[in-house]
């Protein structure tokens, strides 16, 4: 296939964009290199690229990117992000994780469908369209960031306030995430559940084991505080959302003495939350069982999104149309898993998720069907037709 090429790679060609993504280990919140080989191939296609790079006390700098293709409205957004999360230990994987290998039909690598492949398909896309068709009158914008993965402060809902001090809108946007949990075409995500971090310190008095009469220990409190939290689900499901969980992440004492009771214990826990709570209504929840048990504890309470759907309508119908034209089949609309940037767009236009098979990601040996990178390239074009309209023909 002709069209636009850049610094050696071909923009038309999802596999080679994603192979240099997947070469530059940009392990949250190092970027490596990945926004720089996004910008050599998108501004020759005619985007207009801003390298925004956000920083606050107490966390790492990060660099984010947003490229658009047009001034008019409507501003269609792909949104995704070019970090990683670490490869673990390097003995698990059988190839290079930041070699880009190919081997069986599969590209391999760390990212590669969470989500360098995504992001690679976003742009072959948008360069096959503009090498048959021409451009047309909406826009086009790439909205990718370097903190997904991690904290999530520095990254799109940053670049979002800075859409909004701008005066620059979006219409509708699809984040790249790895939405399918077997198979191309098996899931959209059409909204997400609310995402909160509990903190809990329970506080006592030290002293000799041999004398508990002489301290007051935490731990028996704490464990039976965590037993309450633990014994009973938050909810049993709402229409659209599956049912709420809580997962204990860890507990901490840090004793290393067998012959002394320790003067506090420990606690952080994790609670996926349907639309069924608000994170008021969780914290209630938390001190009801908290509060029968006694003692003298502080509960933190984290917030990191609160859950959120995009209704079934033009937008959701519009991508199921695109993955069922290409793959044949009729995808699931879903809120499960965890949470995703989406959480931040949803303020600012109508968002629904779409990219690749999930089996692989945070895995050793993770990596994507050339197939499925060449069949969700399709799928990005047609969303676009759909999204902006008949691209004008080129004179
Ligand atoms: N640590 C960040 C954001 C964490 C986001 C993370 N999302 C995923 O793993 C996506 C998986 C999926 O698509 O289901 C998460 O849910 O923990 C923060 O807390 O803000
Ligand atoms: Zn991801
Ligand atoms: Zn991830």
């Amino acid at each position: 296939m002709g069209g636009a090429s850049t610094g050696g790679l071909a923009a038309t060609d999802p596999v080679a964009i994603a192979r240099a993504l997947i070469r530059c280990p940009s392990v949250t919140p190092a970027d490596a290199g990945a926004l720089g080989v996004l910008e050599s191939v998108l501004a020759p296609l005619g985007f207009t690229c801003h390298r925004l790079r956000f920083e606050e006390p107490g966390t790492a700098p990060v660099e984010n990117l947003y490229a658009r293709l047009g001034d008019r409205g409507p501003n269609f957004c792909f949104a995704g992000h070019t970090d990683v999360v670490p490869v673990g230990d390097p003995r698990g994987w059988t190839v290079d994780p930041f070699g880009g290998e190919i081997h069986n039909g599969h590209l391999f690598g760390r990212g590669a469908v969470d989500m360098k492949g995504a992001i690679a398909a976003f742009v072959a896309a948008v360069a096959r369209r503009i090498a048959e068709k021409g451009t047309s009158d909406g826009s086009i914008s790439l909205l990718i960031t370097g903190d997904e993965e991690g904290p999530s402060v520095n990254g799109t809902c940053k670049v979002l306030d800075w859409l909004t001090a701008r005066g620059e809108t979006l219409d509708a946007c699809v984040v790249g995430e790895p939405t399918n949990p077997k198979a191309l075409g098996d899931m959209i995500k059409i909204g997400r559940r609310g995402s909160l971090n509990g903190r809990l310190t329970v506080r006592g008095v030290q002293g000799h084991a041999a004398y508990p009469h002489l301290a007051d220990n935490p731990l028996p409190k704490l464990v039976r505080m965590l037993a309450a939290i633990t014994a009973e689900p938050l909810d049993e499901g709402t229409a659209h959302f599956q049912p709420s969980t809580l997962a204990l992440t860890t507990i901490d004492v840090g004793n290393p003495a067998t012959n002394v009771i320790p003067a506090e214990g420990k606690a952080v826990f994790n609670i996926r939350f349907n639309d069924a709570h608000t994170p008021a209504s969780i914290e209630s929840w938390l001190r009801a069982r908290f509060d029968p048990v006694g003692g003298d504890y502080e509960l933190a309470v984290d917030v990191r999104g609160v859950s959120f759907l995009t209704p079934p309508g033009a937008l959701t119908e519009s991508v199921a149309a695109a993955v069922e034209r290409v793959t044949g089949r009729r995808p699931e609309f879903s809120t499960t898993g965890g949470t995703s940037d989406a959480r931040f767009i949803k303020d600012h236009c109508p968002v629904v998720e779409f990219g690749l098979v999930g089996q692989t990601m945070h895995k050793v040996d993770e990596r994507v069907a050339l197939d499925d990178l060449a069949r969700l390239t399709d799928i990005y074009g047609a969303i676009l037709d759909a999204q902006i309209g008949a691209p004008r023909t080129v004179a």
